[in-house]
This record gives structure tokens, sequence and C-alpha cells, in this order.
């Protein structure tokens, strides 16, 4: 069975709340999503808004190497023709080869939304497919609440389909618009619809409402559809539409069916980044398949048990997605997750157990070591004795002064020893972190020259035991950079200056160190 996969990331994934997209956005979305080995690709409604015309006016359709441009539009009003209603009469005039009309198959859409009868409803999709199939463009035809529809009235929802289908429409699009159905009831009308037209594709369209978006596809393929449409990572409007990317994987890895080549599933990861990226969107860790946690392993049986054979706690191969293995240390963690990371961060350890024990030891007093592998790298050395430490601090002071009408200022203080020398050194800043690391590169950089190269780039700050107030545990990560790579350090005090200090300096440390061995 050969499956068309349909991409609706740049028009209703677009409808999703906070998302804005260029003309530009959408054409690099475009390209991205055609090296994936999509079949259709719709970019937007160009009668709704400037932007997506110009998208549509400038985008040559041609530069797509495997999908087809698609262009939506809705079925003409009832009453007019569909020639004289610009909404679809822009459609012929584009250059996109592929129209897709989304019309109501719901009665209540029908009288309600649009104030008509069906068989005017049936008259405007007739007209406006045949209009547009006569224009040259393959139809593609969206049953907008199909399943409501068919649930209410299942002939006239039926109508609605031969309707398009009489009138050149190739492919019929079953959509459950308000995502509320169930597989089990949505798998039945599927089946029973493809049962009705014998010979034409029969598509499916899902949303996430009810949490089945994926499983709403999958389950509408087993029913004989063999065009399945929706989004990269599922975005769209409320709860999001079914989410292309894990449909991918499902089809291809778990179903056995053939939708895109090897290569192309191993990009799958990548472009849900890049389109998370483009759209601004945070991407969520723990996405099925492409997530960074997809693939994490925290539990210290299950790092064990991976570390015999990954078919123990993984359901696929995180290659086949293009995504990796991770092994988190912490609390949860045994031996083995320990000599795991170990091996990952370059370090040899003989005495496991003494290191287990400090980490857990440390993630007791509030230390957390998953996004912190600089102060995890530092906790084993410092364990095994092969720390080597930029200097020895004698003491620090900050003080913070705020003036009537003025603005706050902040000092920093630092003594120290380095390589047998006192230094002391005193800086500015517009906070307190920010004064003590640059009172501290002020003394240790004539020493260590790789520091012009690291940077400070995120500075989060989380209150542990938030009953206790201003008495509370806080706990710092640093994230640091030397422009290729990003580490991050912990550090944990009832004193957030504290806290800070020490997640700066293991940064820091980590960051010289790693430098002067790459060096070596
Ligand atoms: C299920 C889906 O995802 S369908 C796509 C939904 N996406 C969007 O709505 C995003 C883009 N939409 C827009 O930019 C605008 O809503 C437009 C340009 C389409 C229409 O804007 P306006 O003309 O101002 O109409 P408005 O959005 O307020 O109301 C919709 C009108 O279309 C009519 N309408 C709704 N569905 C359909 C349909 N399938 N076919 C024909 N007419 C329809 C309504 O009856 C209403 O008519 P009225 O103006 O006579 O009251
Ligand atoms: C067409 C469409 O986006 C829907 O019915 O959900």
């Amino acid at each position: 069975m050969s499956i068309k996969l349909f991409d609706t990331t740049l028009r209703d994934g677009a409808q999703r709340e906070g998302v804005s997209l260029t003309a530009e956005d959408k054409a690099r979305i475009a390209r991205e999503l055609d090296s994936l080995g999509l079949h259709y690709i719709e970019a937007g409604f160009p009668a709704s808004n400037p932007k997506d015309l110009e998208f549509f006016e400038g985008f040559d359709a041609s530069e797509l190497e495997n999908a087809r441009l698609v262009a939506f539009t809705r079925a003409r009003r009832p009453g007019g023709r569909a020639g004289d209603d610009p909404a679809v009469s822009l459609l012929a005039r584009l250059s996109a080869p592929v129209a897709c009309i989304v019309a109501k198959s719901w009665r209540l859409h029908v009288e309600k939304v649009l104030g008509t009868t069906p068989e005017k409803n049936l008259e405007s999709v007739r007209d406006t497919v045949a209009y547009l199939a006569a224009a040259g463009k393959e139809v593609i035809f969206d049953a907008e609440h199909y399943f409501d529809g068919f649930r209410e009235d299942p002939e006239h929802a039926l109508a609605v389909l031969r309707a398009a289908a009489e009138a050149g429409a190739t492919t019929l699009v079953l959509c459950d618009t308000n995502g509320g159905t169930l597989p089990t009831e949505l798998k039945a009308v599927v089946a029973r619809t493809v049962r009705e037209f014998p010979g034409v594709e029969i598509g499916i369209h899902t949303h996430n409402d009810a949490g089945c978006g994926v499983a709403n596809a999958l389950a509408a393929v087993e029913a004989g559809a063999t065009h399945v449409q929706g989004t990269i990572n599922g975005v769209g409007e409320r709860c999001g539409n079914c989410d292309l990317v894990t449909t991918i994987a499902n089809l291809q890895l778990k179903m056995g069916l053939k939708v895109v080549e090897e290569e192309q599933l191993r990009r799958l990861t990548e472009v849900s980044n890049y389109v998370s990226e483009i759209m601004n969107i945070t991407p969520d860790a723990h996405r099925p398949y492409v997530g960074r946690s997809a693939f994490a392993h925290k539990g210290g049986l299950h790092v064990d048990g991976i570390s015999r054979d990954p078919r123990t706690y993984e359901h696929v191969a995180p290659e086949l997605v293009g995504n990796q293995r991770r092994t988190p240390v912490g609390e949860l963690s045994g031996k083995n997750s320990v000599r795991a990371k170990a091996a990952e961060l370059g370090l040899e350890v003989e005495d496991v157990s003494t290191v287990l024990s400090a980490i857990k030891r440390k993630e007791h007093e509030g230390y957390h070591y998953e996004a912190a592998d600089a102060s995890l790298a530092l906790l084993i050395q410092r364990t095994t004795g092969e720390d080597e430490p930029l200097f020895e601090l004698e003491s620090l002071r900050v003080i913070s002064e705020k003036r009537a009408g003025g603005e706050a200022t902040v000092e920093a203080t630092i003594k120290l020893y380095i390589k047998g020398q006192r230094v002391i050194s005193t800086a500015e800043g517009n906070g307190p972190v920010n004064a003590l690391d640059r009172a501290l590169r002020q003394a240790i950089e004539p020493h260590y020259p790789e520091l012009k190269e690291i940077h400070l780039s995120n500075y989060k700050v989380r209150i542990l035991d938030e009953h206790r107030a201003t008495a509370a545990t806080t706990r710092v990560l640093i994230d640091s950079t030397d422009g290729k790579r990003v580490w991050g350090a912990v550090g944990v005090g009832e004193n957030i200056i504290e806290a800070s200090w020490q997640a700066l300096v293991d940064g820091l440390e980590y960051g010289i160190n790693g430098a002067k061995k790459q060096k070596g």
C-alpha cells in the first residue's frame, strides 16, 4: 500500500496561537519539508491575508523536488458562482498545481453557519471543485467535520463526498475538525466510507483535542485511508493537529509502510527541531521519537539494561530517526549509569561506588546534574582526586548599593591565590553575578588566555523549598559557551551569591581545562 503524506504545517499549523510566519519563513520550512520526502505541502490560504498571497506569488513551486505545492481555500459561498468568488478564482490564477478545498459536511454547519440548505451546499461543492479541476488543478477535498456530520446524518456526509468526487476531486479527506472522535468509531466510519468510494483516494485529517490525533490517523490507515494530513510537531489550533513526525515514524517503523526513504527518516529529528526554531517554539524534550529526552535513560535499572542490550528499554533504535541515546545521571542512577556517563564525558572511573554515593549525597543537598555536565565531570574528578582547580579562594565580597533616586550599583572584590601568587581584583557589574564574573576574569585571565573565548550564555535560578521564604535554598544553573559547545554548571546554597559563585567557577574551570586538554 502506498501512503501519501500531506503536510499542513504552514496552513493549519500556522493557526496555533502565538505563531506568525513570514513568507520567507514559509519558504524555508517548505524546502525543509520537501527534503523530508513529503508528497504535498499546503503552504497557506492565499485569500486570507497578503502574507500568504505574497508567498504563493513569489515561491516557485517547481523548486520542490518531491512535494507538490498546495493552496487552500473554502468552497464558494452558497448561491453564487465559483468563478465570481474571489477566494476561489484566486487559486485558478496561482501557479500552485494543487488546490485544497474545504467544505461543510455536517448539517449543523450547513444550516447554522452558512445559513443555507444541504442541496445548495452540494451545489457549492460541485461548482467549486469542477471550476478548479477545469482550471487544471489537482483538487483535494477536505470534508470539514466529517465524523460529526456522519454521526448525525451519514447520508448527507456521504452525499457531500460524492458531489466532490463526481466534480473531479482526486482525494476525499475526512476531517475530524473538532478532534473529539475516538479511534474505534473513527475507524468504522473510515472503513464504511472507503467501501462507498472504490478506486477513490481517501484521506484523513485529524486534530488532537481528545489526545488521539496520531492514533486516529493510524486507525484510518488501517481502515483503508491512503492519504494522511498532519503538521510537524503537531502544531495547530487549540490542542494541535495530528503530529506528522510521530505518524511518519509509526507508519514506517511500526506498520511496515515505506513512506519516506531511510535517510529521510534519519532527518526526522533535525526537521522537527528546524520547524520549532523557525516557529520560535521551544521544542518539547518529550516528543515521541525526536525529543531530546525520547531516548534519555535515567533509572539505574534501565541504564543497566540498555548497557546489556538497547532493546531492553528502547522500542526502536534512536539513530533510525536521527536521535541519540542519553544517560542523565542523578539520584535514581546506579553504577552502570555512572560508568556510561563518565565514558560520555571522556573520564575514567575505577571507584564507581564512591562517585555514585557522592552524586546521591549532592542531589540530596539540592544539586541536580542532568543539565550540569560540567559540574558532574568536576564532581567525578574531585572525588577521584583528579581535578585541577584554577585558583585557591581566600575571600570574596559583594557590595550592592542603592541610593534614593539613583540606580543600584554592585561591586565585587575577590582575593585569591593563583599559581602561588596572591591577587586582589575588584570590578563593578549590573548585578552580583556579573560583578563576580568580571572580577574573577580580571584576576585569572592573564594566567588562562582561553578564558577570552568563554562566555556565560544562560543563568537560571530555582528556589527549592519555597515554604522557607527568604531562607529557602537556591539552585543556580549557569550555561557557558566557547561558541562551539555549551556546557552547564550547578551551584546550591541558602545564599544566591554563594550558589552563583559555585556554578560560575565550575563553568569556567570545566571550559578552561577542556580547552587546555584539546590544545594539548
Ligand atoms: C477547518 C479549517 O481549518 S477551515 C480554515 C480556517 N482558517 C481560517 O479561518 C484562517 C483564515 N481565515 C481568514 O483569514 C478569514 O476568516 C477569511 C478571509 C477566510 C474570511 O474572513 P471574513 O470574510 O471577514 O469572514 P469571517 O471569517 O468573519 O466569517 C466567515 C464567513 O465565511 C462563511 N464560511 C464559513 N465556512 C465557509 C465555507 N466552508 N464555505 C463558504 N463560506 C464559509 C461564514 O458563513 C461567514 O460568512 P459571512 O461573512 O457571510 O458571515
Ligand atoms: C480542513 C481542516 O483543517 C479541518 O477540517 O480541520
